[in-house]
């Protein structure tokens, strides 16, 4: 056994970073990362629904040889997570999301930067490769043209359309805790328009498929829908010139009552054109997870609450921690499975009641 696995206090486990960071937050932000819709019911399903998921390794492969890496809209990543989009990094740590980038680009894997990010998209963008920034449309779509602009000229390599929000999701931690603003000094920076002026967040109910086409006249970036859950919807996705899909409940944090993500994955990538890029998130939180998620059909995974962590934890190097842990349980689950490369997981490694019948081999 290596003798680094032993030390005293090594974080070992996403759990591990977890804990650490409740140590170090303040309760009321400690909620607000952690929170989510009702009753929670969807986010502890999430996770849930991951561990239910038995995998059936196969043996003698030789996986002396394994790689990790993997391209996401052309960028190539050294594994198949990435960052999902967090709002408010400094809530977290004062170093925030540049801090964030910096982490996923030595780690070598894209971010998400979320609309309401406290820290200027371009700035972020400076840390880090062809980020992904994510929008909620708004109702002044000169705004939202505006915000898709900037994220062209700053480098950034796609948008990721939130579509679960017609309306804010009711987190009663927050509401207990009076959580409704961000303490002095932070604020969402790339809602600050070319007058100065702060704008809010407009959760736009009216929202329809129309708004997807009109952004894809728009740019010509790529456009990910993020919260995708029904396979019509992941269908009218593809029919509308949508380039990849995020099958996410946003971590639990919308509708209460929602399937697990990785129960809705199947019945996603039923319907999405081989190779059609598929990202799930809600629930990651081990290399298994990443396994399991891939055998699913998923192109790769997203992690939102352990990124928050590991930046409360330890900045810069928490992110990366939270990373390099995900990869070295990846690489070994990989192994175990018998797979050399993420192309190798697929409905094999299944135990059979989860894959679709084989024609007598399961
Ligand atoms: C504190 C917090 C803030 C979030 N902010 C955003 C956001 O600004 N935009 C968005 O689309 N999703 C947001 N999400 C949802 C995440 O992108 C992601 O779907 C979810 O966190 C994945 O679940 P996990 O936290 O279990 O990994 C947020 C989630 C959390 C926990
Ligand atoms: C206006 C901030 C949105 C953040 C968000 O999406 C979340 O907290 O889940």
């Amino acid at each position: 056994m290596p003798a680094t696995d032993v030390l005293p206090g090594k974080r070992l486990s996403l759990a591990d970073v977890e804990r650490e960071a409740a140590t170090v937050l303040d309760p009321v932000h400690a909620d607000f990362f952690a929170g989510a819709a009702g009753d929670e019911s969807t986010a502890r399903a999430n996770l849930a629904a991951f561990e239910r998921i038995r995998l059936r390794p196969r043996v003698l492969r030789d996986v002396s040889a394994r790689s990790l890496a993997t391209s996401l809209l052309g960028r190539p990543n050294s594994m198949p997570v990435l960052l999902s989009p967090t709002a408010f990094h400094r809530l977290a740590h004062p170093a925030g999301e540049p801090a964030t980038a910096r982490a996923a680009e030595a780690a070598g894997v894209t971010m998400v930067v979320s609309m309401a990010a406290t820290t200027r998209l371009e700035e972020v963008a400076a840390h880090t490769t062809r980020p992904w920034l994510q929008l909620y449309l708004q109702p002044d779509q000169d705004f939202t043209r505006h915000l898709v602009r900037r994220a062209g000229r700053a480098g950034y390599g796609a948008l990721v359309v939130t579509v679960d929000s017609p309306v804010f999701g009711r987190r009663e931690r927050d509401h207990r805790n009076g959580f409704h603003d961000l303490p002095g000094g932070l604020r969402c920076e790339n809602l600050v328009d070319d007058a100065g002026v702060l704008r809010d967040i407009v959760m736009d109910a009216g929202l329809t498929w129309d708004a997807v086409a009109r952004l894809r006249e728009t740019t010509d970036l790529p456009i990910l829908l993020k919260g995708v859950l029904h396979p019509d919807d992941a269908r009218l996705a593809v029919e509308h010139g949508v380039d990849g899909l995020f099958v996410s409940n946003h971590g639990g944090r919308q509708l209460d009552g929602a399937i697990a993500t990785a129960d809705a994955l199947p019945g996603v990538a039923a319907v999405v054109p081989q190779g059609f890029p598929l990202i799930v998130d809600g629930g990651v939180r081990r290399g298994i997870d990443v396994v399991r998620a891939l055998a699913l059909g998923a192109t790769a995974v997203g992690i939102g609450r352990p990124v928050l962590w590991g930046l409360a934890a330890a900045g810069q190097d928490g992110v990366r921690e939270v990373l390099e842990l995900l990869r070295t349980e990846l690489d070994e689950a990989m192994a175990l499975c018998g797979a050399r490369s993420p192309g190798e997981l697929g409905p094999d490694v299944l135990a059979p009641h989860l894959s679709a019948p084989t024609g007598g081999t399961a």
